[in-house]
């Protein structure tokens, strides 16, 4: 859906991007991960044409973007940046109506679609529509720019640091809500970020640079459990292990429950990692599981967990 082929972009003698290679499948999600200054924003932007590489070309569903007008290439995709971008003397539904206007949308049609998107992002139209941005929270902002780049339905999202602004409980619910959106409109999705657990929690593949080039580009489990060079290998760190514990789903390493029964319990939902670290909270080795209805459905053993890791390792 979206290819680079051997993209470099300097700045004089300033190399920013040095040959990036990569491909970004249909419905997939994929960040764009690493430190700062290594060519994250300038790789993003070379898709909607923000931004013109030196060499190389970048394909959206195989049509070469030079090729393609850059102002209607921009209304086609939708763009999320960190400092939002919201228009300040415009209200929430008009700020969601942006792109659908300048297509040419009727009244009606818009209207209708800018309200369907807000109630989307968690924003209940009645509420919102006719608040002005300086009368948002922040993640109330963030999410109002997710529903202006939803509103034309682009089949491409390009997000730079979407959640970068908010709080860190905010940031978790966006990602929870972002996620669940993702799994039903199966958006394909390039997603800046320099935050590594956000990386492993939402990607389909992450595409870790360094200096302008690609250092790896794996899904999480592959990066964390195989890191390629010595740079990725410290990129993640020394909490590489309790992060792939957050991408083993709990299902498959729960017990039937026996007589003894555990005096605390997580939900069937949960990962791995939350059964691991309500395991050290609570100095115990065995955690009940329950279901949506509090119902309690089997057990977790930290063994179970450590062996989880430990194979995987192998
Ligand atoms: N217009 C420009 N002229 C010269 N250098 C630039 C220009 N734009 C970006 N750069 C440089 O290119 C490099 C890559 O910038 P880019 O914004 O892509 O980094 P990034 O990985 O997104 O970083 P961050 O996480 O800090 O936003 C940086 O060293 C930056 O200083």
């Amino acid at each position: 859906m979206i290819r680079f082929e051997n993209v470099v972009k300097r700045y004089g003698d300033f190399e920013a991007l040095g040959g990036v290679s990569l491909e970004v499948a249909q419905g997939q999600l994929v960040t764009l991960l690493g430190p700062s200054g290594c060519g994250k924003t300038t790789l993003l932007r070379t898709v909607n044409r923000l931004i013109e590489p030196t060499e190389g070309t970048v394909f959206v569903g195989n049509r070469d973007v030079r090729g393609l007008d850059g102002v209607e290439l921009r209304r086609g995709m939708g763009y999320v940046i960190q400092s939002i971008g919201l228009f300040p003397h415009m209200s929430v539904l008009e700020n969601v109506m942006v792109v659908p206007r300048l297509l040419g949308w009727k009244k009606e049609k818009r209207e209708a679609r800018a309200k369907e998107m807000l109630a989307l992002v968690g924003l209940e139209p009645q509420t919102f529509a006719g608040r002005y941005p300086r009368e948002l929270s922040g993640g109330q902002a963030q999410r109002v720019g997710l529903a202006r780049a939803l509103a034309a339905d682009p089949p491409v999202l390009l997000l730079d640091e979407p959640f970068g602004a908010v709080d860190p409980p905010t940031r978790e619910r966006l990602q929870d809500e972002f996620l669940k959106l993702q799994s039903e409109l199966r958006k394909t999705v390039l997603f800046v970020t320099h935050d590594l657990e956000e990386a492993v929690k939402i990607s389909d593949r992450i595409c870790l640079m360094n200096g302008g080039r690609v250092e790896q580009y794996d899904p999480p489990e592959v990066l964390l459990r195989r890191p390629k060079t010595p740079f990725v290998q410290s990129f993640l760190g020394p909490s590489r292990t309790l992060l792939r514990l957050s991408r083993i789903p709990l299902g498959g390493l729960i017990e039937p429950l026996d007589s003894h029964r555990p005096s605390v319990s997580i939900p069937h939902s949960a990962s791995a990692r939350e059964a691991f670290s309500t395991l050290l909270a609570s100095g115990l080795r065995t955690l009940g599981v329950s279901d949506a209805t509090g119902r309690l459905v089997g057990l977790v053993r930290l063994e179970t967990l450590l062996a989880a890791v430990s194979e995987e390792e192998a």
